[in-house]
């Protein structure tokens, strides 16, 4: 699994902080990464001590995650569909978290682990989304590469639309095989440098609106609460 930033006894604690949320009877929103794992493993451990929930995943990894540690799962359409129970509360990790008032709530930049289509499908439809993360993840303003999903036929034509909206974009290549990372979802994923991003809202609706994007990991105004793991507590912001 992908690590990245802080300390993982700051993430374990984030991670932690956001499962206490968690009500017997819920449907809960599995994040991806290794902040989120943390907030699995945690849930795993309730479920053991008798809580009764279901899980719904955002990957490929928390669905794994999750089986291993015993949190039944439903899928995302048994969960929102009709006379579905709905998702009560979805707990995901983060890139970066700008709460910096330019939005209502907070701009936040997902997708490291390539999750972040199903982790935007599942996050916005929860009733509460909980982000977790540790402090090398907060930001006055976002300036990390802005991960996009994209059709693997229409990379360049996403890669010329990011050029024109002044972003410089690059191939996620894999780590461990020769050529690029390939999704959950079969696509291809681009790493969008944008600088610093100071209006995240209008960028997002720039990219959700070329043809050939899947999906972009910019989040804006959708989360609820932010658990900030530190190596001595947590902090919990609400929004
Ligand atoms: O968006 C994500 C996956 O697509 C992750 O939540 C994000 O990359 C943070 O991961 P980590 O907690 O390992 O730093």
């Amino acid at each position: 699994m992908k690590t990245s930033g802080g300390s993982d006894a700051a993430k374990r604690r984030a991670g932690e902080s956001a499962v206490e949320a968690v009500d017997d009877g819920d449907v809960v929103g599995l994040g991806t990464g290794s902040t989120a794992a943390h907030a699995i493993r945690a849930l795993g451990n309730r479920v053991d001590a008798g809580l009764d929930i279901c899980g719904v995943a955002t990957s490929f990894a928390s669905r794994e995650l999750a089986l291993d540690v015993g949190i039944p799962l439903i899928d995302l359409d048994e969960a929102v569909g009709p006379d579905a129970p709905g998702i009560d509360v979805a707990i995901d990790g983060a890139d970066q978290v700008a709460t910096d008032g330019t939005v209502d709530g907070a701009a936040i930049i997902k997708g490291g682990g390539a999750a972040h289509a199903r982790e935007k499908l599942v996050d916005a439809a929860a009733d509460r989304f909980l982000v977790v993360i540790d402090p090398s993840k907060e930001a006055d303003v976002l300036d990390r590469p802005v991960p996009i999903e994209v059709l693997s036929s229409g990379r360049g034509v996403v890669a010329r639309a990011v050029r024109a909206a002044e972003g410089d974009p690059t191939l996620r290549r894999a780590e461990r095989k020769d050529g690029p990372v390939v999704t959950d979802n079969g696509n291809l994923v681009l790493d969008c440098e944008f600088g610093t991003i100071t209006d995240p809202a209008s960028l997002a609706t720039t990219l959700s609106s070329t043809p050939g994007v899947v999906e972009h990991g910019l989040f804006v105004g959708l989360a609820d609460e932010i658990h900030v793991g530190t190596d001595r507590g947590v902090r919990v912001e609400q929004l």
